[in-house]
C-alpha cells in the first residue's frame, strides 16, 4: 500500500474538516473532498449536500473544475470517505465521475462500511490504473463525524 505524505495527511484532515459543514442527514454520510494540483494549489473543494440534498462531496468538487484543466492530469483527489461506486439517487457514481477525468491519484481515509450499499470505489479505481492511497489512521475522525449513522447499524 502506498504511504501517504505529510501533505496528504494535512489535506485529508482538511477534507474531514470540510465534512463538518455538511447539512445534517440521518440517512447519508457526511463527506468532504478536495482536488489539489501537483504544486499544492487547491483547485476545488466540496462537501455532501452542499448545493443540493443529493450532492456528494467529490461530485461538488469535480463540478467546479473545467474538464480540460491540464492540472487535473497530475492532481490528487482527497476524500474523507471512499468514493462511492453505486448511487441510489443519481445515475453516476463518484468513482465513475473520477474515471471521466485524468486525475491519477485518490487519497481517502475511511473505507465505506456496508451500511447503505456495498462500495467498491477503491477497487474499481485501482483496477482502472489510478493510484489509491488509503489512510486508515484518519478513519476514526470520519467515523466520529458520522457517529449518528453508525449507531443505527
Ligand atoms: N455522501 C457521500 C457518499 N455516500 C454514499 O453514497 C451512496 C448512496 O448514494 P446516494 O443515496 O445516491 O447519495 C452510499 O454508498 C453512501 O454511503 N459517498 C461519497 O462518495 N461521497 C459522499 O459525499
Amino acid at each position: 500500500m502506498t504511504t501517504p505524505t505529510e501533505r496528504d495527511l494535512r489535506l485529508l484532515r482538511t477534507a474531514v474538516d470540510l465534512s463538518r459543514s455538511c447539512p445534517p442527514s440521518s440517512t447519508a454520510f457526511s463527506v468532504g473532498a478536495l482536488i489539489v494540483a501537483a504544486d499544492g494549489t487547491v483547485l476545488a473543494d466540496g462537501y455532501s449536500r452542499r448545493d443540493d440534498p443529493h450532492d456528494h462531496a467529490e461530485e461538488v468538487a469535480l463540478r467546479a473544475v473545467a474538464a480540460e484543466d491540464p492540472r487535473l492530469a497530475a492532481a490528487t483527489l482527497y476524500s474523507s470517505l471512499e468514493p462511492c461506486s453505486t448511487r441510489a439517487s443519481r445515475p453516476r457514481s463518484c468513482t465513475s465521475l473520477i474515471l471521466d477525468t485524468p486525475i491519477p491519484r485518490i487519497v481517502f481515509a475511511w473505507r465505506e462500511p456496508e451500511l447503505f450499499v456495498d462500495c467498491r470505489g477503491a477497487e474499481l479505481l485501482r483496477a482502472a490504473g489510478r493510484e489509491v492511497v488509503e489512510v486508515p489512521e484518519l478513519a476514526p475522525l470520519v467515523r466520529q463525524v458520522n457517529a449518528h449513522l453508525l449507531r443505527r447499524a
